[in-house]
């Protein structure tokens, strides 16, 4: 085990050790379900990373439960417990949703009765009309381009269990928030919210956003790797707008493809890249567990908070 000041930095190998048979296993059957929501990811990890992890997070449940409990002791008033929220932060493009979808099919299997619910901050990212107007459209992601308050409304909303609460939807297949859609929460006593700003210092001085995350982890890799995932899932998104005239790729995917990727390459560099290294990056120690990616999304190495 190597350490810095803050984290504690296990290896796989050592990582994968400390799965205990405390909670119940997923079925190879459910195994098999996770595989199928996603035939990139490696059912190993989800033994040697996720399995630990998924335990790790159970720790932090029972203390969260256990000091809600003592207070409303201390206030002779016990309000119930409020949801559990786990944010997933790292890069554009680094495999946070991924990571995300996967922690929800996982937490939800091996907590049965819990309802585990997600969400993506790109929901409130402002409209491009809006960005447009403010003259930030070549800002998207910077921490300028999101609605905070909103989403910090919205963060209060859940650990206050409003009933139901309608967001709004982003789609990478128009680059655009969609008009008229909303996602629903409802009353989860998991919530799991990616993005890339959700260990980000505050925009308005009451609140922080990370004040309402009771678990968080950074999702970690090399930033040459990074630009390799980004630009493979551009030409993804080339391939399926190839049919769609809609879609905000179509131009780029009937055009000549070097010229498109070329454009890719620059919007990395400029944009994300960019917000990597200013906003992003300065927020990874905040996390209490980083997930260090390699070549082809392997875990080599996870960082866990001393204190
Ligand atoms: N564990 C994994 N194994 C294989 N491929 C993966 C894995 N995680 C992510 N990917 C791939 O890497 C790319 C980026 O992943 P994903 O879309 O999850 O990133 P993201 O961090 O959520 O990005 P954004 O912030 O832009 O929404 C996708 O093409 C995805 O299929
Ligand atoms: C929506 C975000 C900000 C985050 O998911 C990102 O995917 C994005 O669109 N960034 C803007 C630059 C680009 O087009 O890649």
């Amino acid at each position: 085990m190597n350490s810095s000041k803050k984290f504690h930095q296990f290896s796989r190998e050592e990582w994968q050790r400390f799965y205990r048979n405390g909670i119940p296993p997923l079925t190879e059957e459910e195994l098999q379900e996770i595989k199928s929501f996603n035939d990139r990811i490696s059912l190993q990890d989800v033994q040697d990373i996720y399995m630990p992890l998924t335990h790790l997070i159970h720790i932090y449940m029972k203390e969260y439960e256990s000091l809600q409990l003592s207070k409303g002791l201390f206030m002779q008033a016990y309000p119930g417990v409020t949801p559990f929220i786990i944010g997933v932060a790292g890069s554009v493009a680094v495999g946070k949703s991924t990571t995300a979808r996967l922690l929800q099919m996982m937490l939800s299997r091996i907590f049965k009765r819990r309802n585990v619910q997600l969400v993506t901050t790109d929901g409130f990212l402002y409209p491009n009309a809006v960005l447009e107007e403010k003259g930030i459209m070549s800002r998207k992601g910077f921490p300028e381009s999101y609605d905070m308050e909103h989403l910090i409304g919205f963060l209060e909303q859940v650990k206050s269990r409003k009933e139901t609460i309608d967001i709004p939807v982003y789609s990478h297949d128009v680059y655009d928030i969609v008009e008229d859609e909303t996602v629903t929460i409802n009353e989860p006593d998991i919530l799991i919210v990616e993005g890339i700003n959700v260990l980000q210092l505050p925009t308005n001085e009451q609140i922080y956003i990370s004040d309402f995350f009771d678990f968080s982890i950074y999702v970690d890799a090399e930033p040459e790797l990074i630009e390799k995932w980004y630009l493979t899932r551009f030409g993804a998104l080339l391939d399926s707008a190839f049919l769609e005239p809609d879609n905000f790729y179509y131009s780029y995917a009937i055009g000549d493809r070097e010229e498109a990727f070329k454009m890719a390459k620059q919007v990395w560099k400029d944009v994300n890249l960019k917000n990597l290294e200013e906003y992003i990056l300065p927020t990874r120690n905040n996390a209490n567990v980083i997930l260090h990616k390699t070549e082809h999304h392997q875990i080599d190495q996870v960082f866990m908070t001393k204190y």
